[in-house]
């Protein structure tokens, strides 16, 4: 008989168990995701991008300092420095020894020019004179008042129709170390974009070079990073320009930042061959999105366990709520209602009867010297007796009408849409069997006897106060010599 009122009652603990699995599942989950985050961003940061930038700088080493190694070979040598100091006699001579080293080297271009006649000799011969108001010849006059030995330069090329080229340019000192001109090799940007792609590519990252001013040199050919372009500088690039801030001159490192909220991995090395940094970057979306798919997965899985746990508790309290709600409703030797169970029951019936003022009946049992049973025949006999007058009662009555036991011996029977004709007629036919039958047990036939007080719902009359007239009216019956039917009219 479950008690529907009592059944919010579980709604607290559901909650608190929600919030609490709910907090659980997703403090282990997030703790998982940002330890994740933490060792991915640490992989990043400390072996996936400087791995990346050695192998860059190597490759680098491998396609920009040959060329470099190149030049320094031309500065030194001896054939193009004694020809120099020979007054530069036969040109045919010098412009061999270039194409030869271009051919030989596979490079764009290669070159001299001479300090004591300013003429500007190329693998394909005398291209012209260098002069100082010639703003394409500044490259000359600013590589003979360097302190370094060689630049890099990028810059067109006449020899080339006009090419953008990476030059390299040597310092050529005779033997008592006076300058007498410079020499070098070019590669077309062209090729070491490609370069760049390549290296984007293998290790998709972004790489870029940037000088010691914090100026783009070399990107790839979709541009430096967010778009930048060659020779832009770094503070003008919305994204990096917190960075450089920090770092008004590149400087060689790892760093983090911010671009419109993506978080970017940035390492810098610092090549001194070239005089450039090479930039290694990468953002956080790509290593990220895989982990921030696990914790929406994860996220899920504890979704639909905490679903699960929490319908299995809601189902598994209601079950045990009503098996609790019915132990105490229920009679456990005649499996009857129990007083409580009664009242429950009996309400409603005293409603329906007042809505529909119907008749209504109370009948009250009561077996006769059940204690001479219980004392001659033993209590297991005594509570025999009581299961199969219960059972009886069950047996005889209808399924709408209410049985209870009342206590000890005494059961209450109310009886629905029921006049006090059809409810004598009942009491004395239940009186009858009693009388009439018989049980046995351990052998021994035993019979008894039950006394009946009848009473009838009146208007206004409370449930209480129709049991009390029924009470009365049994009383009278056992006092007028028991095993018969009393009627307590109002
Ligand atoms: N075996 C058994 N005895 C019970 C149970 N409940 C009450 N009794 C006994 O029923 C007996 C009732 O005795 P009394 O109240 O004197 O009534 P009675 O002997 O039937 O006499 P009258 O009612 O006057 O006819 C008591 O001895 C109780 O101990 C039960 O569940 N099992």
């Amino acid at each position: 008989m479950p008690d529907s009122s009592s059944l919010p009652r579980q709604w607290p603990l559901i909650v608190l168990l929600l919030v609490l699995l709910g907090c659980g599942f997703l403090a282990t989950s997030l703790a998982s995701y940002y330890a994740a985050l933490d060792s991915i961003r640490a992989g990043i940061i400390h072996t996936e991008l400087p791995l990346t930038s050695d192998n860059v700088y190597s490759e680098i080493q491998k396609d920009l300092v040959r060329p470099i190694l190149i030049s320094s070979m031309m500065s030194r040598d001896t054939f193009m420095r004694d020809w120099v100091m020979d007054g530069e006699q036969d040109a045919k001579q010098v412009v061999r020894y270039l194409r030869e080293v271009q051919e030989h080297y596979a490079t764009v271009t290669s070159f001299f020019v001479s300090e004591k006649t300013h003429t500007y000799y190329q693998a394909k011969g005398v291209l012209k004179k260098v002069e100082k108001d010639q703003s394409r010849d500044d490259w000359y006059f600013r590589v003979r008042d360097m302190q370094a030995p060689y630049e890099i330069n990028v810059d067109i090329d006449m020899a080339n129709s006009d090419r953008m080229t990476v030059f390299i340019n040597y310092k050529v000192f005779d033997y008592q170390q006076r300058f007498i001109g410079a020499t070098g090799v070019g590669l077309t940007v062209d090729a070491v974009v490609k370069l760049i792609d390549t290296y984007q590519q293998r290790y998709n990252r972004s790489v870029f070079l940037v000088d010691t001013e914090g100026r783009l040199v070399l990107t790839g050919s979709s541009g430096g990073p967010l778009g930048a372009r060659v020779g832009q500088s770094l503070n003008e690039i919305a994204g990096l320009e917190e960075l450089m801030v920090k770092l008004p001159q590149p400087q060689s490192g790892d760093f983090e930042y911010q671009e419109q909220g993506r978080g970017h991995f940035l390492n810098v090395r610092f090549i001194p061959e070239l005089n450039w940094y090479l930039f290694v970057d990468t953002h956080e979306d790509g290593a990220v999105a895989g982990i921030r798919q696990s914790l929406y997965i994860n996220l899920l899985i504890c979704l639909v366990i905490t679903a699960l746990i929490i319908t299995l508790v809601n189902v598994a309290l209601r079950r045990y709520q009503r098996r609790i709600s019915a132990l105490a409703t229920t009679d456990q030797l005649t499996e009857l209602p129990n007083r409580r169970g009664f009242n429950l029951l009996a309400n409603q019936a005293m409603q329906e009867a007042r809505r529909n003022q119907s008749a209504l009946c109370v009948l009250m049992l009561d077996l006769d010297n059940f204690k001479q049973l219980n004392d001659s025949q033993g209590h297991m006999a005594g509570d025999e007796m009581l299961r199969r007058f219960a059972s009886h009662l069950r047996n005889t009555v209808r399924k709408s009408d209410i049985i209870c036991r009342w206590g000890g011996e005494e059961f209450i029977l109310l009886l629905k849409d029921t006049t006090p004709e059809q409810a004598r007629e009942l009491a004395e036919k239940i009186i009858q069997q009693t009388e009439q039958s018989s049980i046995r047990f351990n052998d021994v036939d035993l019979q008894i006897t039950t006394s009946i007080g009848l009473a009838h719902l009146q208007a206004d009359e409370s449930l209480e106060q129709v049991i009390t007239r029924a009470d009365r009216a049994l009383y009278r019956a056992k006092q007028s010599g028991r095993n018969r039917l009393c009627e307590e009219t109002a």
